[in-house]
């Protein structure tokens, strides 16, 4: 948790900007992120979540500043390369195979972690190898009464779990999760908070959120931007009693949701 945490954070960036033809959806961030914190990145419609979350993933290039991983410089290199160095993200990204059983998933994920890729032709026996973990991760996330179910016939908070063991697979040294409530109802809103926090244990985790509930349940830290720049940055209780969160959100529905 926050107070046992090491001083140097996880991951960093610093003066971390994207410019869009001239338009700043990041100005210049600063950002740390402490080793095995929850830390959430939050803001009104528009504020470059997104585009901060594609930055430190390597989905997009910076146009400023730079992130490292662990104290080693990661700026600018290609998502593939941001993942192998350990950084996972899930929600809103991962493709699952309708046909391929949950248990399979994550099997391949772990098979793709051995450098081996994502190979669909290897055999059982192979396979096997995998089973034990795989099933631990499904247990995991709650899914171990689903192990052999076809991904398509999982009800949607289901699948996101299981995007979420694929991701754990990867042993990832910081997971960043994108919305993971997104389009939820409020049971599996539920659900997904008791997930998280069940899995963030000895993990690093960022959330880009919408919903504060989730927030306030989870994050450690929270990061607010507005217009492409930090607002505020605190712990939930702090940030949300600052009126300049407060102006910021003011006409936007997603307070205390
Ligand atoms: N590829 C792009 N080209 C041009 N402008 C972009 C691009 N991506 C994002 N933007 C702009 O950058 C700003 C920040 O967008 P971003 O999607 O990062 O915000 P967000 O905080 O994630 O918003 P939301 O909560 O609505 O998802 C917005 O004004 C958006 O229109």
């Amino acid at each position: 948790m926050w107070e046992g945490t090491k001083v140097e954070p996880i991951l960093r960036a610093r003066g971390l900007g994207k410019r869009f033809r001239g338009f700043a959806a990041v100005g210049r961030v600063d950002l740390d992120v402490a080793h095995g914190s929850v830390h959430a990145l939050v803001g009104p419609n528009g504020a470059g979540k997104t585009t901060l979350f594609n930055l430190l993933t390597g989905f997009l290039r910076p146009s400023a500043g730079r992130i490292t991983l662990d104290g080693r410089d990661v700026t600018g290199l290609a998502p593939e390369r941001v993942a192998r160095l350990g950084v996972a993200r899930s929600f809103q990204i991962t493709t699952l195979f309708p046909k391929v059983t949950a248990r399979e998933h994550v099997e391949l994920a772990l098979q793709a972690r051995t450098g081996q890729g994502w190979r669909f032709w290897r055999s059982e026996r192979q396979l096997g190898r995998f089973r034990d973990r795989a099933l631990h991760l499904l247990d995991e996330v709650g899914l171990a009464a689903a192990a052999e179910t076809p991904a398509a016939e999982l009800a949607y908070g289901r699948k996101r779990a299981l995007e979420l063991a694929v991701a754990l697979a990867l042993e990832p040294r910081v997971l960043l999760l994108d919305e993971p409530t997104a389009g939820m109802g409020a049971e599996d809103v539920d659900r997904t908070i008791d997930l998280i926090a069940r899995i963030r244990a000895g993990r690093t985790v960022v959330l880009v959120e919408h919903n504060m509930t989730v927030v306030r349940s989870l994050a450690d830290r929270v990061t607010v931007l507005q217009h492409g720049d930090v607002l505020v940055e605190g712990g939930y209780a702090e940030v949300r009693a600052d009126p300049r969160v407060i102006t910021a959100y003011l006409g936007e529905s997603h307070v205390d949701r």
